[in-house]
């Protein structure tokens, strides 16, 4: 018994190592003359050391960045998290902080010197600026219809059927498809792809990726593309209506034959991505004016979810309305609102052609207008309200002095605006018009607007 008894500094020591050993920080401390006395396994791992072999060496021996630790135990100063790299073991950056050590007379004695692995850090910084998971509880709604909408789809989620989901604009159709994503309890990710956003030149080389030497310009390794980086995950096709009819022809032969070959590449890539697609057009009449494949639009239609307009489903309006409020609130830091009834009145009353994108912003006005715990029904604007304003603020056609082509441009110029920002593409916005495509690009080049301009904000 006597024998295995240990003694107490021993003990102290081992707890001390255990407490280090367990820390996220690697930890180096050296005595007055830059002799390492302790290093815990973090360090250790970090510079590919043995602790046996490292304790009692001088740092200036070995293979690291001694310079926070010199200038500290020389000057005597603190230095807090400095990047530095060490190329000992491949390249690897850290964030090191020294501070010196001393005895209780105030004289140096030492230094210690904490590092956090960069990777470590950006790991942690990814998991917390990741987006948060949508589940269905985020979608809100008691409607009857949505609720069976949710109840239907959580049995379908997990499986590998392709699913379409249809509804207007607005009603909550990407929101939908990431509670899905998340339902079917795949890791990998979730990667929209708005196809009424991207150029048709790039679609392809976008989905589908390029193999190395592909064409001039290309990367010289290849680039994979979104299906390829869906592994795992879903691969969510929005406005899948407003593609182009090569890319549906491209798209339909991964959907049949479940790999994909990069541009200029004979690999053939199996795909292990779920895939949900998304349209608020009426696709059988598309058919009809030959702008979608028929063979395309039986391939994802195994389950299709229509999402009813919020006009066809009120009582959603208040639950909704509620929780963006409180929502809003605490982002503008103000204590939580209330609606009055004349406001909620007026929310029913209304028939919301934007949907529920259309109800946020109008409730984010509210919050932001009203100053009182009830926001009242002054404080409702919806949007045709708004516009308003905005044409009483321009003065249009009472400033005389502009002559009639600067007052029917600038008039151009309003319409397209709102136009482009009622709608989620240049695509869309030309369909609403009336106009070609490359007519409203050449327009929108006459009037400079830019994404993200006061004006012309893109939601
Ligand atoms: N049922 C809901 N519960 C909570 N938020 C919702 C709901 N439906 C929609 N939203 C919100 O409304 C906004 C628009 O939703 P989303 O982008 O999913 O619509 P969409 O149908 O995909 O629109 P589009 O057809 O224009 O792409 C988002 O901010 C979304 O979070």
């Amino acid at each position: 018994m006597a024998q295995n008894r240990v003694a107490p500094h021993e003990m102290r020591e081992e707890w001390f190592r255990t407490l280090f050993d367990g820390m996220s920080e690697g930890i180096i401390s050296v005595d007055e003359s830059g002799r390492i006395n302790t290093i815990n396994s973090v360090a250790c791992n970090i510079f590919g050391l043995i602790y046996e072999q490292v304790i009692g060496t001088h740092i200036s021996e070995l293979a690291l960045e001694n310079s926070i630790l010199f200038e500290c135990l020389k000057k005597g100063i603190q230095v807090s998290r400095r990047k530095s790299v060490i190329t000992s073991r491949g390249r690897i950056e850290f964030y090191g902080s020294a501070k010196p050590i001393t005895d209780s007379s105030g004289k140096r004695v030492g230094a210690v010197l904490l590092l956090q692995d960069l990777k470590v850090v950006k790991e942690m910084v990814d998991a917390v600026s990741r987006p948060l998971q949508v589940t269905f509880d985020d979608f809100i709604g008691q409607s009857p219809v949505v609720q069976n909408l949710i109840q239907f789809t959580r049995k379908i989620a997990d499986t590998d059927a392709i699913i379409s989901i249809t509804g207007e604009s607005g009603t909550g159709k990407e929101l939908f498809a990431r509670a899905i994503h998340f339902e079917s309890g795949r890791s990998g990710p979730f990667i929209p792809i708005n196809c009424a956003a991207i150029p048709e030149s790039l679609i392809e080389s976008e989905l589908f990726g390029y193999a190395r030497g592909a064409f001039t310009g290309a990367r010289k390794k290849g680039k994979p593309g979104l299906f390829e980086a869906a592994a795992g995950g879903t691969i969510f096709l929005d406005e899948i209506g407003d593609m182009p009819p090569g890319p549906q022809a491209k798209i339909l032969r991964v959907l049949q034959e479940g790999v994909v070959r990069r541009i200029g590449g004979y690999d053939e890539i199996p795909v292990d991505a779920k895939v949900i697609t998304a349209t608020n057009m009426d696709l059988k009449k598309l058919i009809r004016e030959k702008r979608f494949r028929e063979d395309l639009y039986y391939r994802i239609n195994g389950f299709t979810i229509q999402i009813p307009p919020l006009r066809e489903r009120l009582i959603d309006i208040p639950l909704l309305a509620a929780a963006f409020l409180h929502r809003f609130n605490a982002r503008l830091g103000k204590k939580d609102q209330v609606l009055s009834k004349a406001a909620l009145a007026k929310l029913l009353k209304y028939t919301w052609p934007g949907n529920v994108r259309e109800l946020k912003s109008v409730i984010e006005r509210g919050a932001i207008l009203s100053d009182s715990d009830m926001i009242g029904v002054d404080s409702i604007l919806i949007s045709s309200e708004v516009d308003l304003f905005v044409h009483r603020d321009e003065g249009l056609g009472f400033q005389n002095d502009m002559g009639l082509k600067s007052l029917m441009g600038q008039y151009e110029k309003q319409i397209i605006v709102e136009s482009l920002n009622r709608t989620r593409s240049i695509r869309q916005a030309a369909r609403a018009l009336k106009i070609s495509h490359t007519a409203l690009i050449r327009k929108i080049g006459k009037y400079k607007l830019q994404k993200g301009d006061k004006s012309f904000q893109w939601n």
